[in-house]
């Protein structure tokens, strides 16, 4: 695009270092995510030397199921208690949820019920937790024996590649001080990301869609085919030109760095008065549901949808083209985000063709409103892939506040943020019109564990908010 930004040449994101590893196929070199020191994270400031171990000790955990029977997943709510059933696993599938330590969770046979294994999760970075009744520690040979018996050659397959991952897992944990948490070898985002080095840094970005200043007549918000290309009418450059900011081409926006590791990004003014009240409208006349969380990692419309009380709060989708201001919205975040907008639609094959799907990267908006009292504990906004090839997962997410007036708490908090000077959370505040940006993945194609996030409660007031997820890339 030949919009301007303060990125003036593309260069290898600075957090990104060559690592030499060997899983049994020879030396080979990848690069991968090195979290910057402290010094660095401050600008050559740091407060102190070291980072502060968080309060909130929680973390994502994978459980990985290397046998070629499902196994069902439970959780205890102590060791040994009665287990609450989560999902069944498929052969040579993952699963995972946040968890803390000392929580435990079995794997069971969903047919006999019987215990296959427990696992005690442990705190950070011991992230993943695999079943394999195959392997006989420490001999190679008895293993070999026990697959040729019980697995097929394509199973085994499957059963190597998990042992590749594995193996990827220990020497990259050894070198980042993560896990890994996406299969191995996941490409990088095909995405840009903004990089983030220290807090207070500053980025800027162009757009042409600037802010809607006045509300268009209804007859001129009808629903749109965002399939398509968007037509433009004699003399426009965007549509419906004459509701927006006079006199303006293009407006700028600051995405300014409120957190390294993870990458967080506040953007204010992202959205206008008339922007968020067009909104709200239509929170108006659309059905809201209670909210609910799944597994993502097989694609947001095949979630198992779970009303839970991690979740407690009411939403509803909104299509991109549902009206020229949505469609307006998600190509200012295009745009924010350095992503053609043409992936944010459904797209024929001549558009794009370079990339592997022709469906929107992006899903519709999820409009969320809390009351007083109700709330979205820590949680990761990724799931885990199976192990395609593409290994598809939401990838940035862009939390856009539709109101602050008599709001009391509601923070959105990431309580893993890294930093010299506090154990407890980064809070962003509720601000109308701002948006905060943040990456569910590294930039060398690892899931980011400190991505963990909250939505606190309200003390007073209501809260009211947009979700707006792009994934690298959806292949459904
Ligand atoms: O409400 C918020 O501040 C965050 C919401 C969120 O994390 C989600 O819906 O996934
Ligand atoms: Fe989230």
């Amino acid at each position: 695009s030949d919009l301007a930004c303060s990125v003036t040449e593309e260069q290898r994101d600075p957090a990104l270092k060559e690592m030499t590893y060997d899983i049994g196929y020879g030396e080979q070199t990848t690069l991968v995510y090195v979290e910057p020191d402290m010094d660095s994270m401050y600008n050559g400031n740091a407060p102190a030397k070291h980072k502060v171990v968080p309060k909130f000790n929680g973390l994502s955990v994978k459980f990985i199921n290397m046998s070629n029977k499902h196994v069902r997943l439970s959780w205890e709510p102590r060791p040994g208690g009665t287990p609450n059933p989560m999902n069944k696993i498929a052969p040579f599938e993952a699963s995972g949820t946040a968890s803390f330590p000392t929580h435990s969770f079995i794997m069971t046979d969903p047919d006999t019920d019987k215990l296959l294994q427990r696992f005690a999760i442990q705190e950070y970075p011991e992230n993943i937790y695999a079943y394999d009744p195959y392997i006989v520690e420490g001999d190679e040979k008895a293993t070999e024996k026990n697959l040729n018996k019980h697995l097929s050659k394509k199973e085994k397959e499957f059963y190597r590649k998990w042992r590749d991952s594995l193996a990827f897992n220990e020497i990259y944990r050894n070198f980042t001080g993560r896990s890994y948490l996406a299969n191995y070898l996941r490409d990088p985002p095909r995405h840009f990301l903004w990089s983030g080095e220290y807090f207070g840094q500053t980025h800027w970005v162009e757009t042409s869609e600037t802010h809607f200043v006045m509300t268009p007549p209804k007859s001129a918000l009808g629903q749109l085919k965002t399939s398509k290309k968007r037509s433009l009418k004699e003399g426009e450059t965007v549509a419906l030109e004459e509701y927006r900011a006079p006199g303006q081409a293009t407006m700028n926006m600051t995405l300014k760095v409120l957190s390294v590791a993870p990458r967080v990004f506040e953007i204010p003014n992202f959205l206008s008065q008339t922007e968020v009240d067009h909104i709200l409208d239509l929170a108006g006349g659309v059905q809201l549901s209670r909210s609910s969380v799944g597994d993502v990692g097989h694609g947001y419309s095949k979630a198992e949808n779970k009303k839970t009380d991690t979740r407690t709060s009411f939403n509803a989708w909104v299509q991109r083209g549902k009206s020229p201001i949505v469609d307006a919205i998600y190509r200012r975040a295009a745009d924010l985000m350095r992503i053609d907008e043409a992936l944010l639609r459904n797209r024929d094959s001549s558009e794009r063709p370079d990339w592997p799907t022709k469906g929107s990267l992006a899903e519709h908006l999820q409009l969320v409103h809390y009351d007083p009292g109700q709330e979205y504990t820590a949680h990761h906004d990724f799931g885990f892939s199976d192990l395609s090839d593409l290994q598809g997962a939401r990838f940035a997410t862009l939390l856009l506040y539709l109101n602050d007036e008599g709001l009391v708490g509601g923070e959105t908090t990431f309580p893993r943020w890294v930093n010299a000077e506090t154990f407890d959370k980064l809070k962003v505040k509720p601000e109308e019109g701002k948006a905060v940006l943040f990456y569910s993945q590294l930039p060398d194609g690892n899931l980011d564990d400190f991505s963990q996030h909250s939505a606190e409660k309200p003390r007073a007031g209501e809260k009211w908010l947009i979700n707006l997820w792009t994934w690298d890339p959806k292949y459904h």
